[in-house]
């Protein structure tokens, strides 16, 4: 069944085969989904004719899931034409083609699932950026203990040695997961500690090194000096390896973390995204936003806070979790 059918199926209420992936998508998107089904079943019981009216209450119940201002006027411009072309009039010939609509709209991005790239002959490193309290360190704790469960020999950098807090967090993960922290003294040169960790890493062969960073955005200057010197370590250090930065947001905070991530692309190369909390919110649209209006590929979410709970970002998965038993139907 292609995954259109899939979510079609889905979408009326009827069973469809699930992986342990796809119900971890649908958990950890409840809120949103549950908050969008009630909205979209609002608008359909008022539901007369596809006018003016409609559209401007489809564009409240989409802003209102934080999909954004300017997503939002994309998708209903498309559908209006759609409706037009097809000559929708009755509800379900309108329902199908909102959902075909949202759905290309991902299709016409990449669906690829966007995973990390490992370096097959040696190092990686992946920098953590993002503001306090977004769930960084969480993160790379789960991220480090995915890592090594798969086998790979994973070590951590304390590299945000702003808070001496943030270093005795991160060495509490290192604990739990098992996994070796590098650190220096609170107050002291991140890029030192980011010396240090590579040259650990190197020795001991490590698979992959990811290096926590402060995350003083009320600092622009500072904050983009401190990272171009730990990257400028990191390539002088190691000319051939991979870098990802990964900026870690917190999906709550809704269309904040779209202002967060358009600061720190200001500021430094992000080459893709950490969504975390999606579960604690139910204006998941946030992930649209940010694909549509961003160009920046989210590489993982966060649904939950077990381990486990942190899921590589499927785009299918989500846009399924987002939409199974929409309509209609008591979830
Ligand atoms: N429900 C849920 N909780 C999460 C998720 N990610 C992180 N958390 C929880 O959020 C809490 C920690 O959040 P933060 O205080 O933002 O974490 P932190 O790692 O200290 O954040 P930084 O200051 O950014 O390093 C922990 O209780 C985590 O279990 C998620 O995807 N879903």
């Amino acid at each position: 069944m292609g995954f259109f059918d899939k979510i079609k199926k889905a979408f009326t209420g009827e069973e469809v085969e699930k992986t342990e992936v796809t119900e971890k998508y649908e958990k950890g998107l409840e809120k949103t989904r549950k908050s969008f089904s009630e909205r979209m079943n609002e608008l359909f019981a008022n539901f007369r004719t596809v006018d003016e009216d409609f559209f401007d209450e489809l564009e409240e119940v989409l802003i209102g899931s934080d999909v954004g201002f300017e997503t939002t006027m994309e998708i209903t411009d498309a559908l209006r034409q759609e409706v037009k072309l097809r000559n929708a009039k009755n509800q379900n010939e309108v329902q199908e083609a909102i959902i075909e609509k949202l759905v290309e709209l991902y299709e016409r991005g990449d669906t690829e699932i966007p995973e990390i790239k490992l370096n097959p002959t040696g190092l990686t490193v992946i920098l953590f950026v993002g503001v306090n309290g977004v769930g960084k360190t969480t993160t790379i704790g789960k991220m480090a203990h995915q890592y090594q469960v798969a086998g790979k020999k994973v070590l951590l950098a304390a590299g945000d040695t702003f808070r001496a807090g943030a270093i005795d967090q991160l060495k509490v993960w290192g604990e739990r997961v098992n996994v070796e922290v590098v650190s220096g003294p609170a107050g002291g040169d991140p890029a030192a500690v980011v010396f240090d960790a590579v040259k650990q890493a190197k020795n001991q062969q490590a698979d992959i090194l990811m290096v926590d960073t402060a995350g003083r955005l009320q600092n622009k200057v500072n904050l983009m000096n401190e990272l171009e010197k730990m990257k400028r370590v990191i390539d002088r250090e190691l000319p051939d390896t991979p870098l990802e930065v990964l900026l870690v947001l917190d999906a709550t905070t809704g269309q904040n973390a779209m202002l967060q991530a358009k600061q720190f692309k200001e500021t430094t190369d992000v080459t893709g995204l950490v969504l975390t909390k999606l579960d604690g919110t139910a204006k998941g649209g946030i992930v649209l936003a940010i694909r549509n209006e961003l160009n920046i590929p989210v590489k993982y979410v966060g649904l939950g806070e077990g381990m486990d709970d942190l899921q590589v970002f499927d785009p299918n998965e989500y846009v399924f979790g987002l939409f199974s038993q929409l309509i209609n139907k008591e979830n």
